[in-house]
């Protein structure tokens, strides 16, 4: 497999069709799913020439937890479908490749299994971050929250831009409403009754939730999903640690911009006082260097994961983070830059818009 996209193929001919749909689908007419990719291909790369450099050192820590790459796994539902080792087959992948793992709250294993199989893979540990969905329910909240910090986790990924589910037509004209028998959200059960919980996606979630649970674990918090700049602002105010610019691979509101579009701005908007990380339509190891070079500190895969996952289990996770290296350290020799902080926005120009005339060339 030479990249990306021949994985995405490979994975449709494996994958039950309805499932394939729910990982690539996206919300109302998918203009927001198909942005996100278009916005980065019409970035363009200016590299600088006879710089010298050698080996690209690719490693960040990002609050606190160290990775050999600045590309996070995002966090993504049910690996279960996609490989009957699931979650754990992608924590050995992320671990061995060294890099940080968003262990999502819908995930159909436990979050203390994905830490062992973390483990396993780096036995000096892999950084483990764990995405929640805040619960109107708080008790349960904080028995997730308290199942994370037991589990290792290193930091809190807070998704806000879900206070209501996202149409996705594509699994309604599939009836795909509910996981397969024997398949179930681990980390929903509740240990008051036994039962696993429903995940509530509610619009009574506020900035008092955000303050509630900056009160309850001293874990760092990155909202996920903030794409108002003011937003942004108002998120540093609350003491989040960090922000995950994400539109939600396009799966929440429709229409709203590619990520890569808002970096710009999110990035002036926090002063450089907390980490952006950006996900969406990061493709290839030339996206990754455009969302660093416009400011993000790191940037996060979700569907290329769950292709690889599809196609060989951890080995085929494994390749897929072994491409976007690759592709990132081939990119930075390319444009000429030694290292991740050599990345300037001055590396990026934005396509002419179509039809327009290159200055000088008018008659
Ligand atoms: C199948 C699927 C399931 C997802 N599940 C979650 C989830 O449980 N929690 C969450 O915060 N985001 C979830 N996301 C969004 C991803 O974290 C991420 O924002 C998005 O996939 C990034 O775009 P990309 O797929 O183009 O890389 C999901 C995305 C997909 C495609
Ligand atoms: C209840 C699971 C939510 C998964 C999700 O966030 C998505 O499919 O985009």
């Amino acid at each position: 497999m030479l990249n990306l996209r021949e994985f995405e193929a490979a994975a449709r001919a494996v994958l039950d069709p309805a499932h394939a749909d729910y990982f690539a689908g996206g919300a109302g007419d998918e203009l927001t799913l198909r942005a996100n990719e278009e916005a980065f291909a019409r970035l363009r790369l200016l590299p600088r020439v006879l710089r010298g450099g050698g080996k690209q050192d690719l490693a960040v820590t990002l609050l606190g937890s160290r990775a050999a790459l600045p590309i996070l796994i995002s966090p993504t539902a049910f690996h279960k479908l996609a490989h009957p080792e699931g979650e754990l087959a992608t924590a050995r992948a992320a671990a061995a490749a060294g890099a940080i793992m968003i262990a999502s709250m819908a995930a159909t294993t436990s979050v203390g299994d994905i830490a062992a199989a973390a483990r396993t893979g780096a036995p000096d540990g892999a950084p483990l971050w764990f995405q929640l969905y805040i619960q109107p329910d708080l008790e349960f909240t904080e028995i997730l929250v308290r199942r994370a910090e037991e589990a290792g986790c290193e930091a809190l990924v807070v998704t806000v831009d879900s206070p209501a589910r996202g149409a996705h037509e594509r699994d309604r004209r599939n009836g795909f409403t509910d996981l397969p028998d024997g398949l179930c959200c681990e980390n929903l059960r509740d240990p008051r009754t036994g039962r696993v919980l429903p995940i509530v996606m509610s619009p009574e979630i506020t900035w008092w939730h955000v303050d509630w649970l900056r009160r309850t674990t001293s874990l760092p918090l990155v909202l996920k999903g903030v794409l108002h700049p003011e937003d942004a602002g108002i998120a540093l105010r609350h003491g989040v640690d960090g922000l995950l610019l994400s539109n939600h691979g396009g799966r929440q509101l429709d229409g709203v911009p590619a990520t890569v579009e808002l970096l710009p701005e999110i990035v002036a908007a926090v002063e450089g006082r907390i980490p952006v990380i950006l996900d969406g339509g990061v493709r290839r190891g030339t996206d990754v260097a455009k969302a660093l070079a416009l400011g993000a500190a790191a940037v996060g895969v979700g569907r290329p994961v769950l292709w690889g996952l599809a196609v060989d289990g951890e080995r085929g996770v494994g390749q897929v983070l072994e491409l976007l290296r690759e592709e990132l350290d081939h990119t930075l020799t390319l444009l000429g830059v030694g290292g991740l902080p050599g990345l300037t926005p001055g590396h990026v120009r934005p396509a002419p818009a179509a039809g327009a005339v290159p200055p000088g060339a008018e008659r």
